[in-house]
């Protein structure tokens, strides 16, 4: 199994627009997906019909150690072949209890995913988590688990400022797992504006971040998160589902 998270530490750029449609399209290729919703506002969640206010999400059980192993709470989606660890704004009192507790080793705070997941490897060839625009040790236990992180990057005057934070964050983080890297951009939201074309242009150049795909800017969007599809099957022709298509081919080497 692969894991990939999803980050950047600004809001808004489609980190979980990007990792429920990524889950999406690998599930298109015949690949086995775990969605993993990292984010307490619970919008992966909800994408795929598994977002609950009523109870205490598995997200939360597993980082507050109430409940021990993944593979009991993972849900299955209406796509046999994708498969959701859900979140709800219960992860907010989880990752600020982590914060708070006495524990004499440390390292086991930014473990309690490592440990909790290790059983479902075997049944997912990819997993992808949903981060929110922040980094609490929520983030920090998904980046322990992490092989590659994908950023989203809408394309804007600071957002190459906020790529050398997350490329630092990434450094950080090898202390407790050395297998995680940076695996390029992905700039989404893209419309073509001069501006934009002089950012992807001085991203290429500056070659310090590989660029991964171009996500066009579409109005089927929001129209697709209204009616909780993946943008492939609410509207296939639009830019954004074509680019993400396209993307995901070369990501894996599989067209469809
Ligand atoms: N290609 C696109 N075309 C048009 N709108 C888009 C596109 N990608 C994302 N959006 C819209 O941009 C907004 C932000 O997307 P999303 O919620 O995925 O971002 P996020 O980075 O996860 O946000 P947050 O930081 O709040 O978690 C949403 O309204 C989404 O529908």
């Amino acid at each position: 199994m692969k894991t990939i998270s999803i980050l950047n530490l600004k809001g808004g750029v489609a980190k979980t627009f990007t990792a429920v449609n990524m889950a999406y399209e690998l599930y298109r290729r015949g690949f086995k997906v775990l969605l993993i919703d990292n984010d307490k506002q619970g919008n992966a969640s909800r994408a795929y019909g598994r977002y609950d206010t009523e109870s205490v999400a598995p997200i939360t059980k597993l980082l507050s150690g109430e409940w021990q192993r993944a593979g009991e709470i993972i849900q299955h989606t209406e796509y046999e072949g994708i498969d959701i660890i859900a979140a709800n704004l219960s992860l907010f009192g989880a990752a600020w209890n982590l914060t708070r507790e006495e524990n004499e080793n440390q390292i086991e705070r930014y473990k309690r995913l490592t440990e909790r997941t290790a059983g479902v490897s075997n049944y997912y060839d990819y997993c992808i988590i949903d981060n929110p625009p922040d980094i609490g040790l929520n983030v920090v236990n998904a980046l322990a688990i992490t092989d590659e992180v994908i950023v989203p990057v809408k394309i804007d005057e600071d957002a190459l400022e906020g790529l050398d934070i997350v490329a630092e964050q990434i450094e950080d983080a090898k202390v407790f797992n050395e297998r995680l890297h940076l695996g390029g951009v992905l700039v989404t939201s893209y419309q073509n504006t001069d501006g934009e074309a002089a950012g992807v242009e001085w991203l290429a150049q500056n070659g310090k971040y590989k660029i991964l795909g171009v996500i066009r800017y579409s109005k089927k969007v929001a129209e697709s998160s209204f009616m909780r599809k993946p943008i492939y099957e609410y509207s296939p022709c639009c830019g954004a589902a074509q680019g993400y298509k396209k993307f995901i081919t070369e990501y894996t080497g599989k067209a469809r």
